[in-house]
C-alpha cells in the first residue's frame, strides 16, 4: 500500500505525515508540486501542515492551484483517498474538495495546544476510535475557524460528514467543527494533528490509530 504526500514551498509537517504513514505500515513518496502526476498505483494522497506560499493571499488559496493538485483533484475523482490536515484541510477547501472555508481563530490568535475532540462520521480515519470517542489532538493555527453556511452544515450534520468536533470549541468554528467528509467519505479534511501525536516520544499517541485504521482499511479492502 502506497501513500504520497504533497510537499510546497512553506509545508512543515510532510515529514511528520510521511513518518506517520510509514510508522503504519505504508510505503510513502514525496511529491513536490510542481509535478503533475502521482506516483503509480497510489492508495492514498496526504496533504500536509504548515504555511504553503507563505499563507499569501489565503491559506492554501495559492497551493490549491498548484499542477501536482490537478492530479490530486483527479485521483478523488476517481474514488481516491485523501488526507488533508491542517493547512492541507485549507487546502482541500481551497480547491472545492471539501465544502466551507478556513477563517481567522475568532480570538484572532495563533493557538497551539492539545484539545479534546469527539470522533463522529464513519470513514476509515475514524472507525479505530469508534464513534463518540473522546481522543486529545494538538492543533496549531492562525486559521482553523471552520465556516460554511447553515444549509452546507445541516447538510454536512445529516450525512453524517463530520469526522471530529472540538469538546471544548478553541477557534470559533461553527457547530464546534474540527474535520469534515467528502460525500464518497473518502476526503477528509482535519484542523488538529494526528501526525504530531503519534508515537510515544510524542507523549500521546491519539494520532497513530487513525493511521493504523485506516493502513488496515486500504489493506483489507
Ligand atoms: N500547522 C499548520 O498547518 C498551520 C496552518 C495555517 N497556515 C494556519 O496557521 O492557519
Amino acid at each position: 500500500m502506497k501513500a504520497a504526500v504533497i510537499v510546497f514551498p512553506g509545508s512543515n509537517c510532510d515529514r511528520d505525515m510521511a513518518t506517520a504513514f510509514e510508522n503504519a505500515g505504508l510505503q510513502v513518496e514525496m511529491v513536490w508540486h510542481k509535478d503533475s502526476a502521482l506516483p503509480e498505483a497510489v492508495d492514498i494522497v496526504g496533504v500536509p501542515g504548515g504555511f504553503s506560499f507563505g499563507d499569501y493571499l489565503r491559506c492554501g488559496a495559492i497551493a490549491a492551484n498548484a499542477p501536482i493538485v490537478h492530479a490530486v483533484k483527479a485521483h478523488a475523482d476517481r474514488g481516491g483517498y485523501v488526507l488533508g490536515v491542517c493547512n492541507g484541510f485549507q487546502v482541500l477547501t481551497e480547491t472545492g474538495l471539501l465544502p466551507g472555508a478556513l477563517l481567522r481563530n475568532a480570538g484572532l490568535k495563533y493557538i497551539c495546544r492539545t484539545v479534546g475532540l469527539k470522533t463522529e462520521g464513519a470513514s476509515i480515519y475514524t472507525d479505530g476510535y469508534g464513534r463518540d470517542v473522546e481522543i486529545a489532538l494538538p492543533i496549531a493555527h492562525h486559521d482553523g475557524n471552520y465556516f460554511a453556511d447553515d444549509a452546507t452544515l445541516d447538510m454536512l450534520e445529516a450525512e453524517d460528514r463530520v469526522a471530529f468536533r472540538y469538546t471544548d470549541n478553541p477557534n470559533g468554528s461553527a457547530r464546534d467543527i474540527a474535520g469534515v467528509l467528502s460525500d464518497n467519505r473518502r476526503v477528509l479534511g482535519m484542523m488538529p494533528h494526528p501526525e504530531r501525536a503519534s508515537e510515544a516520544a510524542h507523549g500521546n499517541e491519539d494520532g497513530a490509530r487513525l493511521f493504523a485504521h485506516l493502513t488496515n482499511a486500504l489493506t483489507t479492502a
